[in-house]
């Protein structure tokens, strides 16, 4: 991912403020802000590089749902070893498919890629062997989850595996508050302020609603999904995978 400018976003004190959107001020400082904000990013990017090129399979497609600048769908783009593939990204911000676009075509690479600007409520999805939610599924509205991991489980061929990727709320309270706090410390230690943290805090309240574990454990075995497990953890940033 190319360098980008530093997340000021929540740096100066707003009298009002507004719910967090992927618009065009959030795409300039995209990358610095998750790489700041998600403890384990980079590492999470990698390892779904390494599981493209060990389940994708010949002649099948691969989703990135909610692909932001497409990390994960150059991760893969890189790793994938099968032949007569496709890797479809899907982002309904225009802001952000709008820069995705410039950063694929930025880098070389065999497999095809084609970025949809959409809603993933609205994807069909067919004929997969690989299908990502790197940190999507916590903005879709909590009724709607069900149903997305239907489809996905649906349009997966058996062996296929999806990557589940979720900021999620600890059920012991107490435990909860602590990592909570140890992501705060976190995003301190990446140079942001009590402001920053307390602003961008109140702007996520409403539009990212955290479930934990246990239900997307459930969710998934709900959606038909045989093998789930977390592989990753990071205080309160968690990574799952399911297989078919
Ligand atoms: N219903 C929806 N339909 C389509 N896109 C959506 C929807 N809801 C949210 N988005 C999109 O999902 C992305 C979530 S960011 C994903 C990071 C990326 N996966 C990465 O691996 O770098 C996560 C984060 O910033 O914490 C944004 O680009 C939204 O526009
Ligand atoms: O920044 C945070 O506090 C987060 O929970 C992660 C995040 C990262 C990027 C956009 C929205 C949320």
């Amino acid at each position: 991912m190319p360098r980008s400018e530093t997340d000021l976003i929540f740096s100066n004190k707003q009298s009002k403020i507004k719910d967090f959107a992927f618009d065009a001020q959030v795409v300039e400082v995209f990358p610095d802000m998750i790489s700041r904000s998600v403890p384990g990013y980079a590492t999470i990017i990698e390892t779904i590089g390494r599981l493209s090129q060990q389940y994708v399979t010949n002649n099948s497609n691969v989703y990135d749902l909610g692909c932001s600048l497409g990390a994960a769908t150059l991760a893969m783009r890189k790793a994938i070893t099968a032949k007569h593939c496709k890797i479809i990204g899907i982002d309904n911000s225009a802001a952000m498919v709008e820069r995705c676009k410039m950063h694929i075509n930025a880098f070389k690479g065999e497999t095809p890629v084609e970025i949809i600007e959409d809603n993933i409520l609205n994807t069909e999805i067919t004929n997969a062997s690989m299908a990502v939610l790197n940190f999507t599924l916590q903005f879709v509205e909590p009724e709607q989850r069900q149903s997305m991991l239907n489809n996905i489980a649906q349009g997966l061929l058996p062996g296929g595996i999806l990557v589940l990727s979720e900021k999620i709320r600890a059920e012991d309270r107490t435990c909860d508050e602590l990592l909570v706090d140890l992501h705060h410390d976190f995003k301190r230690a990446n140079g942001y302020s009590e402001l920053e943290i307390a602003q961008k805090r109140t702007a996520l309240e409403n539009v990212m609603r955290t479930d934990d574990l246990a239900t997307h454990t459930k969710r998934l075995k709900q959606a038909g999904f045989r093998h789930v497990t977390p592989w990753f953890q990071c205080f309160n940033f968690f990574s799952l995978i399911a297989i078919k």
